[in-house]
Protein backbone atom coordinates (compact mmCIF):
# COMPACT_ATOMS: atom_id res chain seq x y z
CA UNK A 1 0.00 0.00 0.00
CA UNK A 2 1.08 3.50 -0.55
CA UNK A 3 1.77 4.19 3.16
CA UNK A 4 4.63 1.48 3.14
CA UNK A 5 5.00 0.92 -0.23
CA UNK A 6 4.36 -2.84 0.76
CA UNK A 7 2.86 -5.13 -1.45
CA UNK A 8 -1.18 -5.22 -0.30
CA UNK A 9 -1.11 -9.18 -1.41
CA UNK A 10 0.58 -10.75 1.67
CA UNK A 11 3.12 -13.56 -0.16
CA UNK A 12 2.41 -17.12 1.67
CA UNK A 13 5.00 -18.37 3.55
CA UNK A 14 5.19 -22.10 4.32
CA UNK A 15 7.69 -22.79 7.59
CA UNK A 16 9.01 -26.35 7.35
CA UNK A 17 9.14 -28.03 11.05
CA UNK A 18 6.87 -26.95 13.99
CA UNK A 19 9.11 -27.31 16.19
CA UNK A 20 10.35 -24.74 18.77
CA UNK A 21 11.65 -21.93 15.94
CA UNK A 22 9.51 -23.10 13.43
CA UNK A 23 6.36 -22.18 16.06
CA UNK A 24 8.34 -19.38 16.80
CA UNK A 25 8.98 -18.09 13.65
CA UNK A 26 5.07 -18.68 12.72
CA UNK A 27 4.71 -15.90 15.33
CA UNK A 28 7.02 -13.34 13.11
CA UNK A 29 5.61 -13.71 10.12
CA UNK A 30 2.34 -13.97 10.99
CA UNK A 31 2.69 -10.71 12.81
CA UNK A 32 3.75 -8.91 9.78
CA UNK A 33 0.43 -10.04 8.18
CA UNK A 34 1.72 -13.14 5.82
CA UNK A 35 -0.11 -16.04 5.28
CA UNK A 36 1.95 -18.56 7.16
CA UNK A 37 1.56 -22.14 6.66
CA UNK A 38 3.71 -24.35 9.25
CA UNK A 39 4.10 -28.35 8.32
CA UNK A 40 5.37 -30.33 10.84
CA UNK A 41 5.67 -33.74 10.28
CA UNK A 42 4.63 -35.08 14.09
CA UNK A 43 0.82 -35.18 14.74
CA UNK A 44 -0.27 -32.50 16.81
CA UNK A 45 1.67 -32.29 20.60
CA UNK A 46 -1.04 -30.27 22.13
CA UNK A 47 -3.19 -33.71 22.36
CA UNK A 48 0.00 -35.90 22.06
CA UNK A 49 1.66 -37.66 25.05
CA UNK A 50 4.71 -37.02 26.23
CA UNK A 51 7.63 -37.26 23.76
CA UNK A 52 10.22 -39.93 23.98
CA UNK A 53 13.40 -39.59 23.51
CA UNK A 54 13.72 -35.90 23.98
CA UNK A 55 15.89 -33.49 25.86
CA UNK A 56 12.92 -32.78 28.25
CA UNK A 57 14.16 -29.74 29.43
CA UNK A 58 16.25 -26.69 28.49
CA UNK A 59 17.75 -23.54 29.46
CA UNK A 60 16.30 -20.62 28.06
CA UNK A 61 18.32 -17.65 28.10
CA UNK A 62 18.65 -13.70 27.66
CA UNK A 63 19.13 -14.29 23.70
CA UNK A 64 15.89 -16.49 23.51
CA UNK A 65 13.63 -14.61 26.03
CA UNK A 66 13.96 -11.61 23.90
CA UNK A 67 12.75 -13.27 20.63
CA UNK A 68 9.59 -14.46 22.90
CA UNK A 69 9.25 -11.28 23.98
CA UNK A 70 8.97 -9.95 20.69
CA UNK A 71 5.83 -12.18 19.93
CA UNK A 72 4.15 -11.46 23.81
CA UNK A 73 5.20 -14.70 25.12
CA UNK A 74 8.18 -13.73 27.51
CA UNK A 75 6.28 -13.15 30.85
CA UNK A 76 4.34 -16.23 30.31
CA UNK A 77 7.36 -18.76 29.72
CA UNK A 78 9.10 -16.77 31.75
CA UNK A 79 6.63 -17.64 34.61
CA UNK A 80 6.72 -21.49 33.32
CA UNK A 81 10.14 -21.51 34.42
CA UNK A 82 12.37 -22.30 37.08
CA UNK A 83 14.78 -19.55 37.54
CA UNK A 84 18.43 -21.19 38.42
CA UNK A 85 20.48 -17.99 39.75
CA UNK A 86 23.97 -20.19 40.22
CA UNK A 87 25.81 -23.13 39.27
CA UNK A 88 26.14 -25.64 41.91
CA UNK A 89 28.94 -28.17 41.69
CA UNK A 90 29.05 -31.24 42.76
CA UNK A 91 32.36 -32.56 44.02
CA UNK A 92 32.94 -36.36 43.93
CA UNK A 93 32.63 -36.22 47.66
CA UNK A 94 29.08 -34.89 47.54
CA UNK A 95 29.92 -31.40 48.38
CA UNK A 96 28.15 -28.83 46.79
CA UNK A 97 29.53 -25.67 45.95
CA UNK A 98 27.12 -22.57 44.52
CA UNK A 99 29.05 -19.93 42.28
CA UNK A 100 26.30 -17.12 40.98
CA UNK A 101 25.79 -16.34 37.38
CA UNK A 102 26.65 -12.74 38.44
CA UNK A 103 23.97 -10.02 39.68
CA UNK A 104 20.74 -10.51 40.99
CA UNK A 105 18.93 -10.08 37.65
CA UNK A 106 21.33 -12.73 35.94
CA UNK A 107 19.65 -16.21 36.31
CA UNK A 108 18.50 -18.50 33.34
CA UNK A 109 15.19 -20.90 33.70
CA UNK A 110 15.02 -23.91 33.35
CA UNK A 111 11.73 -24.86 30.66
CA UNK A 112 9.91 -27.94 29.53
CA UNK A 113 10.42 -28.17 26.10
CA UNK A 114 7.34 -29.61 25.34
CA UNK A 115 5.37 -27.13 26.95
CA UNK A 116 6.97 -24.27 25.87
CA UNK A 117 6.49 -25.95 21.66
CA UNK A 118 2.48 -25.83 22.81
CA UNK A 119 2.55 -22.44 24.01
CA UNK A 120 4.36 -21.60 20.56
CA UNK A 121 1.88 -23.64 18.46
CA UNK A 122 -0.68 -22.01 20.34
CA UNK A 123 0.14 -18.44 19.51
CA UNK A 124 0.46 -19.31 16.34
CA UNK A 125 -2.69 -20.34 15.39
CA UNK A 126 -3.94 -17.57 17.02
CA UNK A 127 -3.53 -14.96 14.77
CA UNK A 128 -5.98 -15.82 11.83
CA UNK A 129 -3.46 -15.51 8.87
CA UNK A 130 -1.79 -19.27 10.20
CA UNK A 131 -2.58 -22.66 9.37
CA UNK A 132 -0.91 -25.38 11.37
CA UNK A 133 -0.94 -28.85 9.07
CA UNK A 134 0.43 -32.09 11.10
CA UNK A 135 1.56 -35.36 10.38
CA UNK A 136 2.62 -33.33 7.41
CA UNK A 137 6.35 -34.33 6.30
CA UNK A 138 8.37 -33.01 3.85
CA UNK A 139 9.66 -35.48 0.86
CA UNK A 140 10.55 -33.29 -1.54
CA UNK A 141 10.74 -29.47 -3.21
CA UNK A 142 12.69 -27.34 -5.56
CA UNK A 143 14.05 -23.70 -5.24
CA UNK A 144 12.99 -22.49 -8.50
CA UNK A 145 9.38 -23.14 -8.35
CA UNK A 146 9.01 -23.39 -4.76
CA UNK A 147 6.82 -26.28 -4.81
CA UNK A 148 6.69 -28.81 -2.36
CA UNK A 149 5.43 -32.06 -2.03
CA UNK A 150 4.01 -33.45 1.58
CA UNK A 151 3.33 -37.24 2.37
CA UNK A 152 0.94 -37.40 4.87
CA UNK A 153 0.24 -39.94 7.46
CA UNK A 154 -2.11 -41.65 4.91
CA UNK A 155 0.44 -41.99 2.68
CA UNK A 156 -1.17 -39.23 0.09
CA UNK A 157 0.68 -36.81 -1.18
CA UNK A 158 -0.33 -32.88 -1.10
CA UNK A 159 1.93 -30.49 -3.42
CA UNK A 160 2.26 -26.79 -2.11
CA UNK A 161 3.96 -23.48 -3.44
CA UNK A 162 4.62 -20.79 -1.29
CA UNK A 163 6.59 -17.66 -1.42
CA UNK A 164 9.14 -17.97 0.72
CA UNK A 165 9.59 -21.45 2.46
CA UNK A 166 11.37 -21.33 5.83
CA UNK A 167 13.34 -24.58 6.97
CA UNK A 168 13.03 -25.43 10.15
CA UNK A 169 13.27 -28.70 9.97
CA UNK A 170 15.79 -29.70 12.65
CA UNK A 171 19.23 -31.25 12.58
CA UNK A 172 18.68 -33.92 9.81
CA UNK A 173 16.29 -30.85 7.65
CA UNK A 174 14.78 -32.19 4.66
CA UNK A 175 14.86 -28.45 3.09
CA UNK A 176 18.44 -28.74 3.66
CA UNK A 177 18.73 -31.43 1.37
CA UNK A 178 18.32 -28.97 -2.03
CA UNK A 179 21.42 -26.95 -0.99
CA UNK A 180 23.68 -29.88 -0.66
CA UNK A 181 23.03 -30.04 -4.38
CA UNK A 182 23.91 -27.10 -5.12
CA UNK A 183 27.50 -25.40 -6.22
CA UNK A 184 28.94 -23.30 -3.58
CA UNK A 185 26.82 -24.17 -0.60
CA UNK A 186 29.59 -25.19 2.14
CA UNK A 187 28.64 -28.64 4.73
CA UNK A 188 29.82 -29.79 7.98
CA UNK A 189 28.78 -32.44 9.99
CA UNK A 190 30.45 -33.75 12.88
CA UNK A 191 29.33 -36.35 15.55
CA UNK A 192 31.22 -36.60 18.83
CA UNK A 193 31.84 -39.32 20.46
CA UNK A 194 30.12 -38.39 23.15
CA UNK A 195 26.39 -39.51 23.70
CA UNK A 196 23.78 -38.19 26.26
CA UNK A 197 20.81 -39.96 28.52
CA UNK A 198 18.00 -38.46 30.72
CA UNK A 199 17.32 -39.93 34.10
CA UNK A 200 14.53 -38.73 36.36
CA UNK A 201 15.47 -37.76 39.95
CA UNK A 202 12.05 -37.65 41.80
CA UNK A 203 11.12 -35.13 44.59
CA UNK A 204 11.81 -36.48 48.02
CA UNK A 205 8.60 -36.30 50.10
CA UNK A 206 6.82 -33.76 47.87
CA UNK A 207 9.68 -31.88 48.02
CA UNK A 208 12.75 -31.30 45.45
CA UNK A 209 15.58 -33.54 46.34
CA UNK A 210 18.00 -30.79 46.18
CA UNK A 211 18.05 -26.88 45.57
CA UNK A 212 15.30 -25.83 43.15
CA UNK A 213 16.77 -22.51 42.02
CA UNK A 214 20.60 -24.37 40.76
CA UNK A 215 22.02 -25.35 37.17
CA UNK A 216 23.38 -28.73 38.97
CA UNK A 217 26.75 -29.53 37.30
CA UNK A 218 28.72 -32.86 38.28
CA UNK A 219 31.55 -31.97 36.30
CA UNK A 220 33.91 -35.41 35.96
CA UNK A 221 36.34 -34.00 32.96
CA UNK A 222 35.21 -37.23 30.36
CA UNK A 223 31.57 -38.02 32.26
CA UNK A 224 29.64 -35.17 33.21
CA UNK A 225 26.10 -35.12 34.72
CA UNK A 226 24.07 -31.43 34.75
CA UNK A 227 20.22 -31.74 36.15
CA UNK A 228 17.67 -29.37 35.69
CA UNK A 229 14.27 -28.59 37.98
CA UNK A 230 11.11 -29.02 36.59
CA UNK A 231 7.49 -27.86 37.83
CA UNK A 232 6.49 -31.19 39.11
CA UNK A 233 9.90 -30.97 41.48
CA UNK A 234 11.52 -33.34 39.40
CA UNK A 235 14.64 -32.77 38.01
CA UNK A 236 16.04 -34.00 34.68
CA UNK A 237 19.42 -35.09 34.97
CA UNK A 238 21.54 -35.72 31.86
CA UNK A 239 24.36 -37.52 31.34
CA UNK A 240 26.88 -37.30 29.26
CA UNK A 241 29.17 -39.74 28.46
CA UNK A 242 31.62 -41.30 25.39
CA UNK A 243 29.16 -44.14 23.95
CA UNK A 244 31.70 -46.41 24.44
CA UNK A 245 31.37 -46.35 28.27
CA UNK A 246 27.44 -46.43 27.98
CA UNK A 247 28.03 -49.47 26.09
CA UNK A 248 30.14 -50.67 28.74
CA UNK A 249 27.60 -50.52 31.02
CA UNK A 250 25.20 -54.11 30.64
CA UNK A 251 23.63 -54.99 34.03
CA UNK A 252 21.90 -53.15 37.16
CA UNK A 253 25.23 -53.55 39.42
CA UNK A 254 27.42 -52.02 36.93
CA UNK A 255 25.44 -49.08 36.81
CA UNK A 256 25.12 -48.29 40.06
CA UNK A 257 29.00 -49.06 40.18
CA UNK A 258 29.99 -46.76 38.05
CA UNK A 259 27.28 -43.96 39.88
CA UNK A 260 29.32 -45.34 43.24
CA UNK A 261 32.24 -43.95 41.88
CA UNK A 262 31.59 -40.86 39.45
CA UNK A 263 28.32 -39.85 40.97
CA UNK A 264 27.60 -41.69 44.46
CA UNK A 265 25.25 -38.45 46.13
CA UNK A 266 22.72 -39.03 43.15
CA UNK A 267 22.31 -42.61 44.02
CA UNK A 268 19.58 -42.10 47.25
CA UNK A 269 17.91 -39.00 45.01
CA UNK A 270 17.28 -40.80 41.74
CA UNK A 271 17.26 -44.23 43.72
CA UNK A 272 18.89 -47.02 43.03
CA UNK A 273 15.77 -49.27 40.99
CA UNK A 274 15.03 -46.59 39.61
CA UNK A 275 18.91 -46.35 38.44
CA UNK A 276 18.57 -49.71 37.04
CA UNK A 277 15.64 -49.55 35.69
CA UNK A 278 15.76 -46.14 33.60
CA UNK A 279 19.45 -46.81 32.39
CA UNK A 280 18.49 -48.95 29.82
CA UNK A 281 14.47 -47.52 29.26
CA UNK A 282 16.39 -45.76 25.78
CA UNK A 283 19.39 -46.13 24.49
CA UNK A 284 22.05 -42.81 24.63
CA UNK A 285 21.46 -40.18 22.16
CA UNK A 286 23.55 -39.00 19.88
CA UNK A 287 24.89 -35.30 19.15
CA UNK A 288 25.35 -33.66 16.54
CA UNK A 289 27.07 -30.21 15.20
CA UNK A 290 25.90 -28.95 11.62
CA UNK A 291 27.56 -25.96 9.86
CA UNK A 292 26.48 -24.34 6.63
CA UNK A 293 26.38 -21.94 4.54
CA UNK A 294 24.51 -19.96 2.66
CA UNK A 295 21.58 -19.91 4.63
CA UNK A 296 19.54 -19.09 1.57
CA UNK A 297 18.81 -20.00 -1.59
CA UNK A 298 17.52 -16.97 -4.15
CA UNK A 299 14.85 -14.97 -2.55
CA UNK A 300 12.64 -18.40 -2.59
CA UNK A 301 14.30 -20.17 0.61
CA UNK A 302 16.03 -19.66 4.45
CA UNK A 303 17.22 -22.23 7.01
CA UNK A 304 16.80 -21.21 10.70
CA UNK A 305 17.42 -22.84 13.74
CA UNK A 306 19.03 -26.46 14.39
CA UNK A 307 18.44 -26.71 9.96
CA UNK A 308 21.01 -24.14 9.75
CA UNK A 309 23.52 -24.50 12.63
CA UNK A 310 22.78 -27.96 15.23
CA UNK A 311 25.61 -27.06 18.00
CA UNK A 312 26.67 -30.08 20.77
CA UNK A 313 24.75 -28.77 24.10
CA UNK A 314 27.71 -27.82 25.88
CA UNK A 315 26.67 -24.24 25.86
CA UNK A 316 22.73 -24.29 26.36
CA UNK A 317 22.72 -21.88 23.33
CA UNK A 318 21.06 -24.04 20.80
CA UNK A 319 17.42 -23.16 20.91
CA UNK A 320 18.29 -19.89 22.61
CA UNK A 321 20.41 -19.37 19.10
CA UNK A 322 17.75 -20.53 17.06
CA UNK A 323 15.17 -18.22 18.40
CA UNK A 324 17.98 -14.88 18.07
CA UNK A 325 18.22 -15.95 14.10
CA UNK A 326 14.01 -15.38 14.21
CA UNK A 327 14.91 -12.10 15.85
CA UNK A 328 17.81 -11.10 13.28
CA UNK A 329 15.80 -12.33 10.32
CA UNK A 330 13.28 -9.78 11.20
CA UNK A 331 15.09 -6.60 11.79
CA UNK A 332 16.41 -7.56 8.48
CA UNK A 333 13.10 -7.74 7.19
CA UNK A 334 12.15 -4.33 8.72
CA UNK A 335 15.46 -2.61 6.96
CA UNK A 336 14.60 -4.03 3.61
CA UNK A 337 11.36 -3.65 3.76
CA UNK A 338 10.31 -7.15 3.47
CA UNK A 339 11.68 -7.75 0.35
CA UNK A 340 13.17 -11.09 -0.05
CA UNK A 341 15.57 -10.57 -2.52
CA UNK A 342 17.66 -8.88 -0.31
CA UNK A 343 16.61 -10.08 2.86
CA UNK A 344 17.75 -13.38 2.60
CA UNK A 345 20.95 -12.47 1.21
CA UNK A 346 21.67 -9.90 4.04
CA UNK A 347 20.52 -12.35 6.31
CA UNK A 348 22.84 -15.01 5.35
CA UNK A 349 25.55 -12.34 5.74
CA UNK A 350 25.20 -11.13 9.24
CA UNK A 351 23.83 -14.24 10.89
CA UNK A 352 26.46 -16.98 9.87
CA UNK A 353 29.30 -15.46 11.21
CA UNK A 354 27.16 -15.64 14.39
CA UNK A 355 26.01 -18.83 14.31
CA UNK A 356 29.08 -20.19 12.84
CA UNK A 357 30.72 -18.77 16.37
CA UNK A 358 28.57 -20.26 18.91
CA UNK A 359 28.46 -23.67 17.19
CA UNK A 360 32.88 -23.49 17.73
CA UNK A 361 32.09 -22.27 21.32
CA UNK A 362 29.63 -25.32 22.29
CA UNK A 363 32.33 -27.63 20.77
CA UNK A 364 35.27 -25.78 22.25
CA UNK A 365 33.48 -25.87 26.07
CA UNK A 366 32.60 -29.81 25.36
CA UNK A 367 36.61 -30.34 24.66
CA UNK A 368 37.77 -27.73 27.68
CA UNK A 369 35.44 -29.51 30.08
CA UNK A 370 36.07 -33.31 28.70
CA UNK A 371 39.86 -33.01 28.63
CA UNK A 372 40.27 -30.40 31.87
CA UNK A 373 37.09 -29.57 34.18
CA UNK A 374 36.78 -31.54 37.53
CA UNK A 375 34.60 -29.91 40.16
CA UNK A 376 37.95 -28.10 41.25
CA UNK A 377 39.13 -27.02 38.39
CA UNK A 378 35.05 -25.38 37.42
CA UNK A 379 35.25 -23.34 40.74
CA UNK A 380 39.04 -22.21 40.61
CA UNK A 381 37.97 -21.19 36.54
CA UNK A 382 34.59 -19.71 37.80
CA UNK A 383 36.01 -17.81 40.68
CA UNK A 384 38.57 -16.13 38.73
CA UNK A 385 36.26 -14.85 35.96
CA UNK A 386 33.86 -13.71 38.69
CA UNK A 387 36.67 -11.67 40.58
CA UNK A 388 38.50 -10.65 37.86
CA UNK A 389 34.69 -9.03 36.43
CA UNK A 390 34.06 -7.45 40.15
CA UNK A 391 37.35 -5.70 39.95
CA UNK A 392 37.13 -4.48 36.00
CA UNK A 393 33.48 -5.02 35.21
CA UNK A 394 33.82 -2.83 32.27
CA UNK A 395 36.65 -4.63 30.74
CA UNK A 396 36.64 -7.84 31.50
CA UNK A 397 33.20 -9.35 31.17
CA UNK A 398 33.68 -13.80 31.37
CA UNK A 399 32.65 -15.09 28.00
CA UNK A 400 29.57 -17.06 29.38
CA UNK A 401 28.13 -14.32 30.40
CA UNK A 402 28.32 -12.23 27.43
CA UNK A 403 27.17 -15.46 25.57
CA UNK A 404 24.12 -16.41 28.25
CA UNK A 405 22.92 -12.67 29.39
CA UNK A 406 23.60 -10.32 26.35
CA UNK A 407 22.60 -10.18 22.92
CA UNK A 408 26.55 -9.34 22.16
CA UNK A 409 26.53 -11.02 18.43
CA UNK A 410 28.27 -14.08 19.16
CA UNK A 411 31.37 -13.77 16.82
CA UNK A 412 31.95 -10.65 18.86
CA UNK A 413 32.06 -12.07 22.10
CA UNK A 414 34.55 -14.64 21.08
CA UNK A 415 36.50 -11.31 19.59
CA UNK A 416 36.53 -9.39 23.02
CA UNK A 417 37.19 -13.08 25.18
CA UNK A 418 40.50 -13.24 22.98
CA UNK A 419 41.32 -9.92 23.60
CA UNK A 420 40.61 -9.95 27.33
CA UNK A 421 42.74 -13.40 27.07
CA UNK A 422 45.68 -11.15 25.96
CA UNK A 423 45.00 -8.51 28.74
CA UNK A 424 45.03 -10.95 31.43
CA UNK A 425 47.95 -12.67 30.37
CA UNK A 426 49.92 -9.58 29.46
CA UNK A 427 49.06 -8.33 32.80
CA UNK A 428 50.09 -11.24 34.73
CA UNK A 429 53.27 -11.08 32.90
CA UNK A 430 53.85 -7.80 33.86
CA UNK A 431 52.89 -7.54 37.03
CA UNK A 432 55.41 -10.79 38.06
CA UNK A 433 57.90 -9.13 36.28
CA UNK A 434 57.06 -5.84 38.24
CA UNK A 435 57.64 -7.60 41.54
CA UNK A 436 60.79 -9.62 40.28
CA UNK A 437 61.94 -5.79 39.62
CA UNK A 438 60.80 -4.28 43.02
CA UNK A 439 62.06 -7.31 45.14
CA UNK A 440 65.57 -7.54 43.11
CA UNK A 441 65.80 -3.50 43.76
CA UNK A 442 64.88 -3.81 46.97
CA UNK A 443 67.82 -6.25 47.20
CA UNK A 444 70.18 -3.85 45.36
CA UNK A 445 69.39 -0.56 47.67
CA UNK A 446 69.77 -2.81 51.24
CA UNK A 447 71.62 -5.87 50.51
CA UNK A 448 71.03 -7.98 53.71
CA UNK A 449 73.66 -8.78 56.11
CA UNK A 450 74.77 -12.34 55.08
CA UNK A 451 76.37 -13.19 58.73
CA UNK A 452 72.89 -11.73 60.61
CA UNK A 453 70.29 -13.81 57.85
CA UNK A 454 72.61 -17.22 59.00
CA UNK A 455 72.19 -16.10 62.50
CA UNK A 456 68.61 -15.71 62.27
CA UNK A 457 68.16 -18.76 59.99
CA UNK A 458 69.89 -20.68 63.12
CA UNK A 459 67.84 -19.17 65.60
CA UNK A 460 64.24 -19.92 63.81
CA UNK A 461 65.88 -23.66 63.30
CA UNK A 462 66.55 -24.64 66.88
CA UNK A 463 63.49 -22.57 67.77
CA UNK A 464 61.45 -25.35 65.88
CA UNK A 465 63.50 -28.34 66.84
CA UNK A 466 62.64 -27.29 70.74
CA UNK A 467 59.07 -26.82 69.57
CA UNK A 468 58.74 -30.37 68.08
CA UNK A 469 60.27 -31.75 71.14
CA UNK A 470 58.39 -30.54 73.55
CA UNK A 471 54.99 -31.61 71.14
CA UNK A 472 56.68 -35.09 71.06
C1 LIG B 1 20.47 -33.07 25.05
C2 LIG B 1 20.16 -31.70 24.53
C3 LIG B 1 20.09 -30.64 25.42
C4 LIG B 1 19.81 -29.35 24.96
N1 LIG B 1 19.77 -28.33 25.86
C5 LIG B 1 19.53 -27.07 25.40
C6 LIG B 1 19.47 -25.99 26.33
O1 LIG B 1 19.63 -26.18 27.53
N2 LIG B 1 19.25 -24.74 25.83
C7 LIG B 1 19.10 -24.50 24.49
O2 LIG B 1 18.93 -23.34 24.11
N3 LIG B 1 19.13 -25.52 23.58
C8 LIG B 1 19.34 -26.78 24.02
N4 LIG B 1 19.36 -27.82 23.12
C9 LIG B 1 19.22 -27.51 21.67
C10 LIG B 1 17.77 -27.39 21.27
O3 LIG B 1 17.09 -28.59 21.62
C11 LIG B 1 17.68 -27.18 19.75
O4 LIG B 1 18.55 -26.16 19.39
C12 LIG B 1 16.26 -26.78 19.34
O5 LIG B 1 15.37 -27.82 19.62
C13 LIG B 1 16.24 -26.43 17.85
O6 LIG B 1 14.92 -26.17 17.52
P1 LIG B 1 14.45 -26.34 15.99
O7 LIG B 1 13.01 -25.98 15.95
O8 LIG B 1 15.42 -25.65 15.11
O9 LIG B 1 14.63 -27.91 15.68
P2 LIG B 1 13.81 -29.09 16.33
O10 LIG B 1 13.48 -28.77 17.76
O11 LIG B 1 14.56 -30.32 16.01
O12 LIG B 1 12.41 -29.08 15.52
C14 LIG B 1 12.39 -29.50 14.16
C15 LIG B 1 10.92 -29.84 13.85
O13 LIG B 1 10.83 -30.15 12.46
C16 LIG B 1 10.08 -31.34 12.30
N5 LIG B 1 10.54 -31.99 11.07
C17 LIG B 1 11.72 -32.62 10.86
N6 LIG B 1 11.79 -33.08 9.58
C18 LIG B 1 10.61 -32.69 8.96
C19 LIG B 1 10.09 -32.83 7.67
N7 LIG B 1 10.76 -33.50 6.71
N8 LIG B 1 8.87 -32.31 7.38
C20 LIG B 1 8.16 -31.65 8.35
N9 LIG B 1 8.61 -31.47 9.62
C21 LIG B 1 9.82 -31.98 9.91
C22 LIG B 1 10.38 -32.15 13.56
O14 LIG B 1 9.32 -33.07 13.80
C23 LIG B 1 10.46 -31.06 14.63
O15 LIG B 1 9.19 -30.78 15.19
C24 LIG B 1 19.62 -29.12 23.56
C25 LIG B 1 19.68 -30.18 22.66
C26 LIG B 1 19.94 -31.47 23.14
C27 LIG B 1 20.01 -32.59 22.14
C1 LIG C 1 22.45 -26.53 29.96
C2 LIG C 1 23.49 -25.51 30.23
C3 LIG C 1 23.29 -24.12 30.32
N1 LIG C 1 24.48 -23.54 30.57
N2 LIG C 1 25.42 -24.50 30.65
C4 LIG C 1 26.78 -24.25 30.94
C5 LIG C 1 27.77 -24.75 30.12
C6 LIG C 1 29.12 -24.51 30.42
C7 LIG C 1 29.45 -23.74 31.56
O1 LIG C 1 30.77 -23.46 31.90
C8 LIG C 1 31.73 -24.12 31.04
C9 LIG C 1 33.08 -24.14 31.62
C10 LIG C 1 33.27 -24.38 32.98
C11 LIG C 1 34.55 -24.38 33.48
C12 LIG C 1 35.63 -24.18 32.62
C13 LIG C 1 35.42 -23.97 31.27
C14 LIG C 1 34.14 -23.95 30.76
C15 LIG C 1 28.44 -23.25 32.37
C16 LIG C 1 28.73 -22.41 33.57
O2 LIG C 1 29.63 -21.55 33.50
O3 LIG C 1 27.97 -22.59 34.53
C17 LIG C 1 27.09 -23.51 32.08
C18 LIG C 1 24.84 -25.72 30.43
C19 LIG C 1 25.57 -27.00 30.45
C20 LIG C 1 25.39 -27.91 29.43
C21 LIG C 1 26.12 -29.11 29.45
C22 LIG C 1 26.99 -29.36 30.49
CL1 LIG C 1 27.88 -30.85 30.58
C23 LIG C 1 27.16 -28.44 31.49
F1 LIG C 1 28.03 -28.70 32.49
C24 LIG C 1 26.45 -27.23 31.49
Amino acid sequence: DKSTGRPTKKKVVAVVGGGLVGALNACFFAKRGFNVEVFESREDIRQAKVVKGRSINLALSHRGRQALKHVGLEEKIVSQGIPMHARMIHSPSGKQSPIPYGKKGQYILSVDRANLNKELLREAETYPNTKLNFEHKLHDWTAETGLMTFVRSDGSKEQIKADLIVGCDGAFSAIRKQFLRRSRFNYSQTYIPHGYMELTMPPINGQFAMKPNYLHIWPRNTFMMIALPNLDKTFTCTLFMPFEEFEKITTGDEVIEFFQKYFPDTIPLIGSDALRRDYFRLPAQAMVSVKCSPYHINDKCVLMGDAAHAVVPFYGQGMNAGFEDCIVFDEIMEQFNEDFSSVLPEYTRVRVPDDHAIADLAMYNYIEMRAHVNSKWFLFRKHVDNILHFIMPRTIIPLYTMVTFTRTRYHEAVERWHWQDKLINHGLMFSSAGAVLVVSFMLIKNPPDVNKLIFAAENLWNRLMALKTSVI
